[in-house]
């Protein structure tokens, strides 16, 4: 049966893990339209800008379709039968599934300069993302990874943002190309952003997420992974700093510091009833923040872990994803900020390696815990070497932002994995601990 396009989405967009409005009910608007040149005869390509709105929010997501006379091939992908923007009946298809919407998509990005429009010769989506949609693609040279961003933003999208400003960097992808795109707000007045960005493929990478998963179930040695780790992030740090400047820290800083730590603790509260044993301490422990020295603010990754990282034999450490926290408002997540917030982030990280064996095998918890604390060293020794300043030296500064991540995640695991929570907890637990005793 044909249906209008805004129901087909109606009926859709809830089903795509992209969906930003999940629970809430929404009234769904198509706020811009916009065709890429096909090279496929009988294909139009169509990127559509859409708003949910819910009254007390707005989201504006982004869904490229491709339209098609006949049925297509790959029924995971179809939509339905829908009336294309001028009428027509045609087969509407997901975008990033279909090879005519890449091959579009790639010639119309903009481009560093220098870098040829590659060529794709076949592409696949990849699996297990949440907030946006990536193809990896083969091209006439070498392979490309295409990131769809669903929700838009007005301005720059940090990745777009960060992967020009880095580009050349060897810790991070190359850039090949980036698209923009216009559309009115929920008020009608016209804004733009960012809808996608192609970077490098770093085909032999591995994720540090499953590597060290793997060697701390193992009980291998990780030091000297960590160790490297440590010096790229400090490396990566240098880049930002030069490439986005830094701006010192005064009284005023140490305010928002107290302050943003306390706006977590009452947010994570907030958030979930898991916290409540803690409520007291956390409390206390918001109020009592005191830091002797606070080192200059910069931009940072903002969400650095272990499933940030890629691993290559070729490459060594690729960083990914400068986005940061998926659930703080963005404009929040680019400004200068504490680059030891990344290496809090990463420090959380090699707790939660250990952390997942305990909860699955608490009788190997302690190996895993000592296997931890090994990781942490290196990775802080590696950072020393590249940086000149061992993080362990802003101790009182490192266990506060800690502790402000193992907040975040208890919140994110509440609403996510619930049988993960326990990980966060106990280092909310510990560090609370720690300030107290
Ligand atoms: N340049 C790349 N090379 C190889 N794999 C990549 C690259 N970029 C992303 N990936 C893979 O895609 C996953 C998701 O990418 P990411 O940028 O973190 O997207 P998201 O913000 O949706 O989580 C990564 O964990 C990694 O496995
Ligand atoms: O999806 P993103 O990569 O942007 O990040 C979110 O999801 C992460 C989980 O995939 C979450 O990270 C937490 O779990 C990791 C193990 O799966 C662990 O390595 C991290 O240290 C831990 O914070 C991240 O917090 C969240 O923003």
């Amino acid at each position: 049966m044909t249906a209008p396009l805004d129901q087909l989405l109606t009926a859709w967009m809830p089903q795509q893990r992209w969906y930003p409005a999940k629970g809430r009910g929404v009234g769904v608007r198509l706020l811009a339209t916009r065709d890429l040149p096909s090279d496929e005869a009988g294909v139009r390509v169509t990127v559509h800008v859409v708003g949910l709105d819910s009254g007390d929010r707005f989201d504006v997501v982004q869904v490229p379709l491709t339209y098609r006379t006949d049925s297509p091939a790959d029924d995971a992908a179809v939509l339905g039968e829908v009336l294309d923007p001028d009428g027509e009946h045609a087969w509407a298809s997901d975008g990033p599934h279909d090879p005519a919407f890449v091959a579009a998509l790639l010639r119309d990005m903009e481009r560093p300069a220098s870098r040829p429009a590659p060529r794709p010769v076949r592409s696949r989506v990849l699996r297990g993302e949440q907030s946006n949609t990536s193809v990896i693609v083969e091209t006439d040279h070498d392979p490309v990874i295409v990131k769809v961003f669903r929700s838009l933003h007005p301005g720059q999208n940090p990745d777009v943002e960060v992967l020009r400003a880095l580009d050349g960097s060897e810790q991070v992808p190359g850039l090949v190309g980036w698209s923009s795109g216009r559309w009115p707000d929920r008020h009608g007045a016209e804004t733009s952003g960012h809808l996608a960005v192609a970077t490098e493929f770093v085909a032999d990478g591995r994720d540090a997420w499953r590597e060290a998963a793997e060697a701390v179930a193992a009980g291998d040695d990780f030091t000297e992974r960590a160790h490297s780790l440590g010096l790229a992030t400090a490396t990566l740090h240098g880049a930002l700093a030069t490439a986005f400047g830094t701006t010192p820290a005064d009284d005023a800083t140490r305010a928002r510091l107290r302050d943003a730590l306390r706006d977590r603790v009452a947010w994570a509260l907030s958030s979930t009833d898991a916290l409540t044993r803690f409520r007291d301490a956390l409390t206390r422990r918001a109020d009592d923040l005191r830091v002797e020295r606070i080192p200059a603010l910069q931009r940072v990754h903002g969400d650095y872990h272990l499933g940030q990282v890629l691993h290559s034999p070729t490459r060594g450490w690729v960083i990914l994803d400068f986005e940061g926290e998926p659930l703080r408002p963005l404009a929040e997540r680019t400004r200068p900020d504490l680059a030891l917030r990344d290496v809090a982030g990463m420090l959380r990280s090699f707790d939660y390696a250990a952390g997942q064996v305990r909860v699955e095998s608490p009788d190997r918890g302690a190996a895993a815990d000592a296997w931890a604390g090994r990781a942490r060293d290196a990775f802080c020794r590696g950072y020393a070497a590249g940086s000149g300043h061992d993080p362990r030296e802003d101790a009182e500064l490192l266990a506060a932002l800690e502790l402000d991540k193992a907040l975040y995640e208890v919140v994110y695991e509440a609403g996510n994995r619930p049988a993960w929570i326990d990980v966060p907890l106990s280092a909310v637990e510990r560090l609370v601990g720690a300030a107290s005793g």
